[in-house]
């Protein structure tokens, strides 16, 4: 717990070695000196001796452990860059090394499930906002820290890696994790915003997900830019109202982490949830989409919790609900395109 009184300067610690977290282990160790947690010590094995990570090349000073215990020592703040999916076992498998002085950062847009010992989302079917965790929030229940923050912005892993100028968000409740962050990831080329809206920002990069994957749908059906600036703009009404319902401010979804994520993702190739989309529209079915894809589509799990939570709530989200019906109910992509056409939206702007 006196780590603060050691002389040897602190690692910043990176949880996770995928496209992202890779990435983000480069910004940072432009500046500090870096640790990476792997769960596979074929990977932690392979950084070490060849400075590459399942083939993409990382700083060579980073050094890789697939000891937890050793990152919580060696580093007072640590960025959480593993999917969703794993997030909570992640958490678990570090929190007993974790302090009240620990900093965390996580880059995850995602959300996991709080549901009762034996409950699944195919049992429950509707769910509440209680029953729903942002990752700020799995670390909160999970762990002693404290001073949460969450990255999120349009950050396609592949532009950062060929080192494309980008901007993202540190969000945070306390503005000492907003500094940090700032301060240890900005650069020339990577400006770094903030925002004290933690939900609102988890949120945004989570829902835009969504959006991305029915962007992909109609460039894979050949439609063009005015039907994809109606999805964009109507997609962005959807987030707000349900970034609202969820515990988020609609000036976040407004920001670099919405709209500024949503146009990104879903105009580029670069992007698994919009492969995902265009992938469906040219036939392929889910299940082998999933087979083929090494890297994480958040979005697809996405639509299954947003829709179990549309029965809660008190609202509508047609282009999530659409999706879902196309993702798991066999609905022909043409067929939601022309239910969301025939939509009455009527109302342009409904949320100011
Ligand atoms: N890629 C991008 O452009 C961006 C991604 N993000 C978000 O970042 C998150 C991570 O995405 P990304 O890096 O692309 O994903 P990838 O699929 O590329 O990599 C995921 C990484 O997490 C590790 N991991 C998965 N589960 C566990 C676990 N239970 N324990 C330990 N490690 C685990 C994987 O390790 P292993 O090899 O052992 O499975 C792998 O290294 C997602 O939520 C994504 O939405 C955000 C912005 C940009
Ligand atoms: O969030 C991202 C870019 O900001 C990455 O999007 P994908 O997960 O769809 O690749």
């Amino acid at each position: 717990m006196d780590s603060k009184n050691s002389t040897k300067p602190k690692c910043i610690g990176v949880i996770g070695v995928g496209s992202f977290g890779t990435v983000i282990a480069n910004i940072l160790a432009a500046k500090n000196p870096v640790m990476v947690y792997a769960r596979k010590q074929e990977v932690v094995d392979e950084i070490n001796a060849t400075h590459t990570a399942q083939g993409r090349a990382m700083n060579e000073e980073i050094i890789a452990s697939s000891d937890p215990e050793k990152l919580c020592q060696s580093c007072d703040v640590l960025f959480f860059m593993v999917p969703s999916s794993g997030f909570q076992n992640v958490v678990r498998i570090f929190s007993p090394f974790l302090f009240p002085y620990h900093l965390i950062i996580h880059g995850t847009k995602g959300l996991c499930l709080n549901l009762k010992e034996g409950e699944t989302l195919e049992t429950v079917k509707k769910i509440k906002r209680s029953q729903i965790l942002t990752m700020s929030e799995v670390i909160l229940q999970e762990t002693v820290a404290v001073r949460v923050g969450c990255l999120a912005g349009p950050n396609l892993s592949k532009e950062l890696a060929q080192g494309q100028p980008a901007a993202t968000v540190i969000a945070s409740k306390y503005n000492e994790v907003i500094l940090e962050g700032q301060s240890l990831l900005r650069s020339e080329k990577f400006q770094v915003y903030g925002n004290s809206d933690i939900i609102g920002v988890e949120i945004s990069g989570v829902l835009k997900n969504i959006i991305a994957i029915a962007a992909g749908a109609l460039a894979g059906l050949g439609l063009g830019e005015n039907a994809k600036g109606l999805l964009i703009s109507r997609g962005m009404v959807e987030m707000i109202h349900l970034g609202n319902a969820l515990g988020g401010s609609i000036k976040s979804v407004m920001g670099l982490a919405g709209i500024g994520d949503l146009v990104t993702t879903c105009n580029s190739v670069h992007s698994r949830n919009y492969t995902v989309g265009y992938r469906l529209a040219k036939g392929d079915t889910l299940e082998t989409i999933l087979e083929d894809m090494d890297e994480v589509a958040e979005g697809i799990n996405t639509v299954r919790i947003i829709k179990a939570f549309l029965e809660t709530a008190d609202l509508r989200a047609p282009i999530t609900e659409n999706l879902y019906r196309v993702l798991f109910e066999d609905l022909e992509i043409e067929e939601a395109l022309q239910f969301l056409m025939k939509y009455p939206f009527n109302v342009d702007v409904d949320f100011v």
